[in-house]
């Protein structure tokens, strides 16, 4: 069951394109994320679907029912914003129990929804605190609960975890997908954090300039990218300018009638190794050579800067081996690490 569909959203401000022609789909419990660059129309896109944007043109259908000109409270949608915004003076259970109140559900109903809802949140032991007593991952639960507890079609978050330390981040992201598992709930989900939608969501939508430029799972994004924006943008990687004829001598079959290229490098999977190292080369693989010529110790690992001799630009890459300046050294990029572009 498709629980939001958009068909051709346009949103103009002046000469900027903030939504040019924007279709995507969310599945019943499925978790889309949605990634771009900072301006690239992820907002505007979230808060469209919520109501807070007026379009220029498009649908918008939330389980089949057109919502373009609904208000906000009248799409059964929830929203969750980058700061949880509770407010301070209610405890924990007023907070979640207000959107119910709103909606002027029985006392009866009210507590029995947020009993549930804080439980199944695991923040039932929370209830009479306030915000200020809880710490940030509590505090985003409670927001959530608060999201939830109306029981909408469609969840939006709308950069979630930023506000937590970088730490705490990478656990709550874990659980933050379990829970909307359990939950079974479509969610719009706008980050500008490439790792954590690879992580978390069932299937990405890459934005730039207002189009949305590939949709697919994590996988399809990460290996086969559908053009020079996506593939750089998602990952660690070096774009390499490169001439034709270089680019053929390393064993890549280049289309006709292409002047430069654009080489994209997953730095994050390039090896590094000395010069006369024994190297296994498989067929689709590409060995180039080159020298150190910038080094920085990052701890674990040292981030290193190799000037090529086949190709135009220097690359970077990490390694936990220690190489000196001006040594000579290979790099190893397996097939599917690295993508051609006219
Ligand atoms: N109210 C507005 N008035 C004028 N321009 C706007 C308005 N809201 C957004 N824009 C422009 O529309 C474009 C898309 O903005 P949007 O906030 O959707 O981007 P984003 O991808 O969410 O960026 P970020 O990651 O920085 O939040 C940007 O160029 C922005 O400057």
């Amino acid at each position: 069951m498709v629980v939001l569909r958009t068909e051709g959203l346009k949103k103009y401000y002046g000469d900027v394109k903030a939504l040019d022609d924007v279709s995507v789909e969310i599945n019943e419990g499925e978790l889309l994320a949605v990634i771009g660059p900072s301006g690239s129309g992820k907002t505007t896109l979230l808060r469209s679907v919520a109501g807070f944007v007026q379009l220029d043109g498009g649908k918008i259908y939330i389980r089949g029912r057109d919502v373009t000109d609904l208000p906000p409270e009248r799409r059964n949608v929830a929203m969750f914003f980058q700061n949880y915004a509770l407010w301070p003076h209610m405890t924990v259970f007023e907070n979640v129990a207000y959107g119910l109140k709103v909606r002027k559900l029985s006392k009866e109903k009210i507590r029995e929804k947020v009993e549930w809802v804080l439980n199944f949140l695991d923040i039932g032991h929370l209830a009479n605190r306030k915000p200020s007593q809880l710490s940030g991952g509590q505090q985003q639960r409670v927001a959530l609960a608060r999201a939830i507890v109306v029981e909408p079609d469609l969840l939006l978050l709308d950069e979630p975890l930023s506000n937590l330390d970088a730490k705490i981040r990478m656990r709550i992201r874990f659980e933050l997908r379990a829970m909307l598992k359990k939950l079974n709930i479509a969610t719009l989900y706008v980050t500008h954090d490439q790792e954590e939608a690879l992580s978390i969501a069932d299937r990405i939508a890459v934005m730039s300039n207002g189009k949305i430029l590939q949709v697919g799972e994590p996988r399809e994004i990460y290996r086969r990218p559908a053009n020079l924006f996506v593939a750089d943008f998602v990952g660690v990687n070096c774009v390499v300018r490169a001439r034709p004829e270089a680019v053929r001598k390393l064993g890549i079959a280049v289309f006709e009638g292409a002047e430069e290229l654009s080489l994209v490098i997953r730095a994050e999977e390039a090896v590094l190794s000395r010069y006369n190292a024994s190297i296994e080369k498989a067929p689709g693989d590409i060995l180039l050579n080159g020298l150190i010529v910038g080094k920085l110790y990052l701890g674990a690992k040292t981030r290193y800067e190799v000037k090529l001799q086949e190709l135009e630009d220097n690359i970077f890459i990490n390694s936990e081996e220690d190489f000196q300046l001006n040594e000579p050294v290979q790099v190893l990029v397996k097939e599917g690490s690295y993508f051609l572009y006219a």
